[in-house]
């Protein structure tokens, strides 16, 4: 059998390689998700301060660390924390 430095087959090598490329093409649009999501949060955090009121609302925040923990744990909350993280504070 055909094996790599890595200790794999060669079949094996290749369907790492092409499963790699399907997560890194995911991982880009991931990355361009969070982008659309700072400036959709950005929106509104300057349309909530230009009425007059407070640039963030914890209530709102609390459903969403309720909903990334539901589909996702524990770790889900601190991925949600994570994206409120780089949500906040621009606008
Ligand atoms: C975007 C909003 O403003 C802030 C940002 C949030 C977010 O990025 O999800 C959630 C709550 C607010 O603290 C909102 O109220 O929906």
């Amino acid at each position: 059998m055909d094996t790599t430095e890595t200790g794999t087959t060669s079949d094996h090598g290749r369907l790492i390689d092409e499963a790699r490329g399907r997560i890194d093409a995911l991982d880009a649009r991931i990355i361009e998700l969070v982008r659309e999501r700072v400036g959709v949060s950005e929106g509104i955090q300057r349309a909530r301060i230009e009425a007059g009121g407070r640039r963030l609302q914890l209530t709102r925040e609390n459903d969403i660390l309720r909903r990334y923990h539901e589909q996702l744990g524990e770790p889900g909350t601190r991925l949600a924390m994570t994206l409120l993280e780089l949500c906040r504070g621009r606008a």
